[in-house]
């Protein structure tokens, strides 16, 4: 076997999503992730943090039987992905259960994605929201937009289709340009009224229709702040869940010195301002959110979020060009 351990399971899950036998028969020994109304269920662990609720075919049907559903309801799964030993993850909807019976039978609890998402960690983060993504697309999805009529679903959940206008529908994410402007000493945080109080975060914005990358980020810094970006550097992306499915394509760019004076868009953002490398370090150590009651202090986007690790470099290069200059 020439296959690396990554590969093989690339090709089983192909498989998978593709031939719907397959698929069935890999329902059999899955790993299920449920939601009641799109909200993931979360299990608190011995040692008193959660975790996302995992279970394996036979306990879901088990569940399934003492709240009184049929267990064929299993195949009403999307696929997920695998885990490392092959083991195939399913998202499940059950929603039109009872929540409190289901939470009971399966000593866990149903916590809203804004909740959960940052209740759990690492890559069980990426998970949770990709499950609530691809059910979320679903449900949403149920109808051909050219002929009205229902469209069906593959059995691993990778397309729909309509059989009367032959129109196969994907799931789909939407593409979003963020970016760390720095004007070489300073980078430009942003905050818009529904953030969280004192939360500044990178510019971000939706790509137009017909748009590079490039272009919507240059746009996005002229219509948010008035200012002009250049030297574009990628840095990553991300899949990010909120409002829905958001595909996070992430740079940092630089603006002139002389020219760093913004002009805010107010309908878009309550404030823009400049941050020294001082205050971003100090807002990188703080644990986010504030105490109840406090007036807002500043802080950035946790950990996951890829604006928080667009700071975090920015942050990083500025020390070693501090170092080369001899400064603390
Ligand atoms: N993971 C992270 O670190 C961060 C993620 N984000 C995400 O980036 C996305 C874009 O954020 P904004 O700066 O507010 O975007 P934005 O600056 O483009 O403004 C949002 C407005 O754009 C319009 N719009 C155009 N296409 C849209 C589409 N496909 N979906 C929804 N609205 C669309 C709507 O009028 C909406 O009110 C959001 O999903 C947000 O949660 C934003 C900052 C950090
Ligand atoms: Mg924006």
């Amino acid at each position: 076997r020439s296959c690396s351990g990554y590969v093989s399971r690339t090709r089983y899950l192909m498989r998978l999503r593709e031939d719907d036998e397959a698929c069935r028969e890999a329902l059999r020994s899955g790993n299920f992730l449920l939601y009641h109304k799109l909200a993931p269920l979360l299990q608190k662990t011995n040692s008193g943090v959660y975790k996302l609720a995992c279970l394996k075919t036979s306990d879901l049907e088990h569940v399934l039987e003492k709240v009184g559903k049929d267990k064929h309801f299993v195949n009403e799964s999307f696929l997920l992905g695998c885990t490392d030993k092959s083991e195939p993850q399913f998202s499940l909807e059950v929603g039109d259960l009872d929540r409190s019976a289901l939470e009971q039978e399966c000593r866990g609890m149903f916590v809203d994605l804004r909740k959960a998402f940052f209740m759990i960690t690492g890559p069980e983060s990426a998970l949770v929201a990709k499950g609530q993504a691809l059910l979320r697309w679903h449900q949403t999805n149920g109808f051909c937009s050219a002929t009205g009529q229902p469209t069906v679903r593959n059995q691993s959940g990778s397309f729909r289709v309509c059989h009367s206008s032959g129109v196969t529908y994907y799931p789909k994410m939407a593409p979003v340009a963020i970016v760390l402007v720095s004007d070489g000493s300073r980078c430009l945080l942003a905050r818009q009224a529904m953030f969280p109080p004192g939360m500044y975060s990178a510019l971000s914005g939706f790509c137009d229709m017909g748009e590079s990358l490039e272009e919507a980020l240059h746009r996005e810094v002229a219509e948010e702040v008035g200012l002009e970006v250049e030297n574009l550097q990628y840095s990553g992306s991300q899949h990010w869940p909120f409002p829905q499915s958001s595909f996070m394509l992430a740079c940092h760019a630089t603006v002139n010195p002389d020219k760093t004076q913004v002009n805010i868009d107010t309908a878009e953002l309550e404030d823009a301002r400049w941050f020294s490398f001082e205050e971003i370090t100090e807002a990188l150590q703080k644990p986010p959110r504030n105490p109840k009651g406090e007036p807002p202090v500043f802080w950035v986007p946790p950990p996951y979020a890829i604006a928080n690790q667009l700071i975090q470099e920015w942050a990083n290069q500025q020390q070693l060009s501090r170092k080369r200059h001899g400064l603390k």
